[in-house]
């Protein structure tokens, strides 16, 4: 008799037939993750209990995924479900402590906690954007020192988890390729540590294997990206030497590359794994002969329903050339759980959208009809929804396109920047390096309750204005007591600084549930923009002409621009999103007339996501510029010259959009600075910027105080790289997370270091 071994069992059965995804939102239908972290953070619960109710989660999903028909036994279910963040999990796994920790991180959840957090005065590790979305990843910090190991078995761990609940799932980890290419190094380019890194690849590998594990997920989406220190062969050259290892250890792998197009950046690999997720909704099919490719048809990033016939089409092609599994363009994770939790939401909107466990149904319904039993009713279904769209009114609004056709020339151009910066010192007479924040103070409960009753009725709109006013009166006196320059109202109105805006412009809709990871614990709820956007009436100045009449000195406006918009909800995919940001600028155009007609002399304009809608490639790079600026200027265009406008930008390394900053043409751009120890700076005075300039000085994402000597060097870094006329001193970021007693202790230390950097500029 003769007997074949797993393997090859496995290489004789087509991959996947039922569908696979490539993630699943990690935090919980109810948030019941970030539930966890936080009363472990606050000390309610114990580790014990933090891992249990984590765990919890992880089986409820994996509970989920089976009953919306992924299969058990066949690794089509990827097990990866961080506590904090999927980079930090490499970061534990291969044992990379930051050089300025080398031997002294801490074991277990308390480790994790301070490369995630920080205590006291150890900083936590760096945060910025995974790739071109709103998902903050902890940023490896690496030297020519670091060595790397198999140190921790959680990846295996959970694999083990999920077998005891019945499935054999597909464990997910970060591919040393992308791992490097996000780190940062003082020393040496990270890639170069890629011959250190591999073996602990292999090391996890086997332990995989011997805990059962037939299939491993390697993310290297690093692949389709273009990097200003690494060349593409190099990535290649690691994603393959990852993948090897892992092969060698036993196991089958699938390279998941996602979010774009990976034609021409994978077919070399193809030899190297077992089988390759590419994005198929951004990109084309490479070819990649007999190697099995897991088709991404459904959008892994957006809410719309699939237009399920054309998926199934374009399958079918792929089919004919050779073996295909359906799968998701990239991991869930970037798109709210469910659907059927929006009960508030208009029915209509309702039946065109898709959520990951609705994206999981079409997965499936794909896969069947791929093999041959086609799901009439789904079919129609979905051919109906993506119809009905189209037609529906609101999508496209007369009004709203004749204004945008007919724009006057100089609609995205102000006065020249000196005549403009004359006019706002004698207006606004500040001291030299002006103090100020970046807008919201701490959302406190109360503020969050009287929200919650407001919208469930229970507190009526004047009682609802009372508490707010009574916090924006608060937030005034404060920050006069501090002794800031330019004050803000506090943004207690706001839930959110897009969802806000959004629920005051049409076009768009909030939803209840639809809440995303963006960083740890945290999560926002993206609105859904879904047709042609307009602004009805004025929305923010009652609240800044309130503030401003409670003091003398002056009060910003507070918006947010139109690229963050964009950025931070679900935008229709029926038109370029050029166009989409256009139609917002108008809107907020007309908010800052509105503001200007109040009185108001400072109006800030928020972009932070501005770097986060970069394309990953280099060729697209310049188009998307051209609009996102556009969009700015024709927010920004019509304000006075006098009116001095702000801009904010934060969360990324701006040093590559140095040019669009420029093109911004704010008058005072604050910016993300801290963590990074001001190396904007010297990107923004290697450009010769002239305008204003804040960057930050202390971190707001993490409770520490800053020390007087911390914001003493930062402030001395800035005053060595910025004319003395242009620097502002702020923090990074609004203070909506924070608690009061940090905040005040903060910003009582960014007062008096800005007072002694005032006093040895003007003397010095
Ligand atoms: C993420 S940028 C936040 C800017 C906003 N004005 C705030 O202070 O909260
Ligand atoms: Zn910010």
């Amino acid at each position: 008799m003769t007997t074949i071994s797993t393997r090859e069992q496995h290489a004789a059965a087509p991959i996947f037939p039922g569908g696979t995804i490539l993630g699943y939102p990690r935090i919980g239908r109810r948030r019941e993750l970030k539930r966890a972290l936080e009363a472990h953070w606050r000390g309610t619960i114990d580790a014990a209990d933090f891992h249990a109710a984590a765990s919890a989660n992880r089986l409820a999903d994996l509970e989920r995924l089976r009953e919306l028909g992924l299969r058990a036994d066949d690794a089509s279910i990827p097990i990866e479900a961080a506590h904090y963040d999927h980079v930090l999990d490499a970061t534990l796994t291969f044992g990379v402590a930051p050089p300025r920790l080398r031997g002294g991180l801490p074991e277990g959840l308390a480790g994790e906690w301070l490369l995630a957090r920080g205590h006291d005065d150890t900083a936590p590790l760096e945060m910025t954007k995974w790739l071109d979305t709103n998902y903050h990843y902890l940023v490896p910090e690496l030297d020519a020192e670091t060595t790397f190991s198999f140190a921790d078995t959680r990846i295996v761990d959970r694999f083990v988890e999920a077998g005891r609940a019945g499935v054999h799932g597909r464990p997910v980890v970060v591919g040393p390729a992308t791992y490097l290419a996000l780190s940062k190094a003082a020393d040496i380019r990270p890639i170069e540590l890629a011959e250190r890194l591999v073996p602990a690849y292999g090391a996890l590998g086997e332990a995989l294997a011997a805990a059962g594990a037939t299939w491993v997920q390697l993310d290297e989406p690093a692949l389709i990206a273009d990097f200003d220190h690494v060349e593409l062969a190099e990535l290649q050259a690691v994603a393959r030497a990852g993948a090897e290892a892992l092969r060698a250890a036993g196991l089958r792998v699938l390279l998941h590359v996602g979010h774009g197009d990976a034609a021409g950046r994978v077919e070399s690999l193809a030899d190297a794994v077992d089988a390759l997720a590419i994005d198929l909704v951004r990109g084309g099919a490479p070819a990649t002969g007999s190697t099995p490719l897991v088709a991404g048809v459904v959008h892994g990033r957006n809410v719309w329903r699939t237009d399920l016939d054309g998926a199934l089409e374009r399958l079918r092609e792929i089919a004919a050339r050779g073996p295909v599994a359906v799968g998701t363009s990239t991991s869930l994770l970037h798109v709210p759980h469910d659907v059927a939790a929006e009960q508030s939401l208009a029915p209509r909107l309702r039946s065109w959208l898709a959520f990951a466990d609705q994206k999981v149904a079409e997965v499936v319904a794909l896969a069947a009809a791929l093999t041959g039993s086609l799901d009439e009713q789904a079919f129609a279904d979905a051919r109906a929804a993506v119809a009905d769209r189209a037609a529906a009114p609101g999508v496209r609004d007369g009004s709203v396109r004749a204004r945008l056709a007919s724009l006057p020339s100089e609609a995205r151009q102000r006065a020249t920047y000196d005549e403009r910066a004359r006019l706002q010192r004698e207006a606004l007479e500040l001291p030299p390096l002006p103090t100020t924040t970046i807008g919201s103070f701490p959302q406190t409960g109360d503020i969050r309750t009287a929200r919650a009753r407001h919208a469930r009725g229970e507190l009526d709109d004047s009682g609802y204005t009372q508490v707010l006013r009574a916090e924006v009166r608060r937030v005034i006196e404060l920050q006069e007591q501090l002794g800031l320059d330019v004050l803000v109202h506090g943004e207690p109105e706001r839930n959110d600084m897009v969802q806000y805006f959004a629920e005051h412009f049409d076009g768009f809709a909030a939803t209840e549930h639809g809440w995303v990871q963006s960083y740890g614990s945290r999560a926002t709820r993206p609105s859904i923009l879904w047709g042609d956007v307009s602004r009805a009436a004025a929305f923010t100045v009652e609240w800044i002409a309130y503030a401003q009449s409670l003091t003398s000195k002056v009060v910003k406006g507070m918006l947010t621009g139109p690229v963050t918009i964009l950025a931070w909800s679900f935008v229709r995919d029926d038109q370029p999103l050029a166009e989409t940001a256009d139609q917002v600028a108008l809107a907020l155009a007309d908010e800052i007339a509105d503001l200007e007609a109040a009185g108001v002399r400072i109006v800030q304009v928020d972009e932070p996501a501005l770097r986060e809608l970069l394309p990953l490639r280099r060729e697209a790079r310049p188009a998307y510029l051209d609009w996102s600026v556009g969009a700015f200027r024709l927010a920004t265009g019509g304000a006075a010259p006098a009116t001095q406008i702000h801009t904010h930008l934060c969360y990324s390394e701006f040093n590559t959009v140095v040019d669009a900053i420029d093109g911004l043409d704010a008058d005072v751009t604050s910016i993300e600075a801290a963590r990074s120890k001001m190396e904007v700076v010297e990107a923004l005075a290697a450009h010769g910027f002239g305008r204003g300039i804040g960057p930050g000085v202390y971190d707001i994402h993490s409770p520490r105080v800053p020390g007087h000597d911390e914001l003493d060097e930062l402030l001395a870094t800035a005053t060595a790289g910025i004319p003395e006329g242009l620097l502002w001193v702020n923090p990074d970021c609004g203070l909506k997370t924070r608690g009061y007693d940090e905040t005040v202790a903060s910003l009582t230390r960014l007062v008096a270091a800005a007072r002694r950097a005032r006093e040895a500029v003007v003397v010095g």
